[in-house]
């Protein structure tokens, strides 16, 4: 039975098939991060438009907004949020939702080993050469070569300067030594840019400068733990696989199903969530409606649980990968028996 959610929803985009120009998250999130990734080499912006970020589709039932106003309030209040949830459930989508709510600019960051503080802040990116003409006596001319270091913000510097939205995507991946910069950012209100000499080595915070940062729980638990100094500055908001409806309504609006297989697919995801020890995400969800859209399309075979378990297992395979085939065959029964 569809419940209040599913009828007061609203979708921002289209479905894939009906429109090839889409944006989904996937590719917004990579130009997100190619324009991060690209400003130390390039001297890009890393900021981008509040409109560009919002994922498309992005499907808005009462659970999402419910949880994206508790993320814009918290913002609001002036709080750095932590959202903190497993993979696949949504957590990204809603962080680019709820910082494109605030209309700020929006900077992305993608956290892992490599970032330390250069990464975050800024760095010089080497000299830059020229020549002063001196005709310092008549008819005498002397030529001086002067060498001046150039300094690239990176994204933090960027964003706590121009009062930015920053999200942070899997923030936990990153060394926390890298996150010691951040502690008097949300303390006291300023950056220090290490490596920067000079009165400028302070940039004041932007009193609109926030943060969102995400964290997969299992990694958030084991990889890198952060300090607590740290994490005491932020409001943690655990997030979870969303309510049947809303994960209905998300597979629907990426992929043009009949609302029965949407359904099938979704009880099958919410099974398997339930009985295998993997993790089950809604992107799991989505990309088996995707399969099953061409599979079942092209008469492949009946739509039947065979055929489920078989796109499932396919699905869920990479998760398994490199311990064998008797272990893919394990998968796929298992999934036969949840289906
Ligand atoms: N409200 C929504 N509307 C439409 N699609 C959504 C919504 N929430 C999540 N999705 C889709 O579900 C999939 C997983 O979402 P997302 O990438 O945000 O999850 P995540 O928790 O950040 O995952 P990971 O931990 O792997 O980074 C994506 O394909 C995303 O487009």
């Amino acid at each position: 039975m569809a419940d209040d959610a599913s009828r007061k929803r609203k979708v921002r985009g289209r479905k894939i098939r009906s429109d090839q120009s889409r944006k989904e998250s996937r590719k917004a999130k990579k130009e997100l991060a190619r324009k991060a990734n690209g400003s130390e080499r390039t001297g890009d912006s890393p900021l981008s438009d509040p409109e560009e970020v919002t994922p498309e589709p992005f499907v808005e039932t009462d659970a999402v907004r419910s949880l994206r106003g508790r993320i814009t309030g918290w913002l609001e209040a002036n709080q750095p949020v932590h959202l903190i949830g497993p993979t696949g459930c949504g957590k990204t989508a809603l962080a680019l939702s709820a910082a494109a709510e605030r209309g700020r600019p929006v900077v992305w960051l993608n956290g892992d080993d490599a970032v330390d503080t250069a990464a975050l802040v800024g760095d010089h990116a080497g000299g830059e050469r020229y020549k002063e003409d001196d005709r310092f006596v008549g008819g005498v001319t002397k030529q001086t070569e002067i060498v001046r270091e150039r300094w690239v913000d990176n994204p933090l510097s960027v964003a706590v300067r121009e009062g930015a939205t920053l999200v942070y995507n899997e923030f936990s991946r990153s060394d926390p030594a890298a996150h010691n910069v951040l502690l008097s950012v949300f303390e006291e209100g300023v950056l220090e840019r290490p490596g920067k000499r000079g009165e400028d080595r302070t940039i004041d915070v932007h009193p609109e400068f926030r943060a969102i940062l995400t964290s997969n729980d299992v990694e958030y638990a084991g990889v890198h733990r952060q300090q607590d100094a740290l994490l005491d500055r932020f409001v943690g908001v655990q997030v979870d696989y969303y309510d049947e409806e809303t994960e209905r309504e998300i597979v629907r609006a990426h992929v043009d199903l009949p609302d029965e297989r949407v359904e099938a697919i979704v009880d099958a995801t919410r099974a398997l969530r339930d009985d295998l020890e993997i993790v089950v995400g809604t992107r799991a969800a989505i990309t088996a409606a995707k399969g099953l859209s061409v599979f079942d399309g092209q008469g492949n075979g009946e739509f039947n649980d065979e055929l489920l378990t078989k796109v499932f297992t396919d699905v869920l395979a990479p998760k398994i990968a490199g311990e064998g085939a008797d272990d893919v065959d394990d998968l796929r029964t298992e999934i036969g028996e949840a289906i």
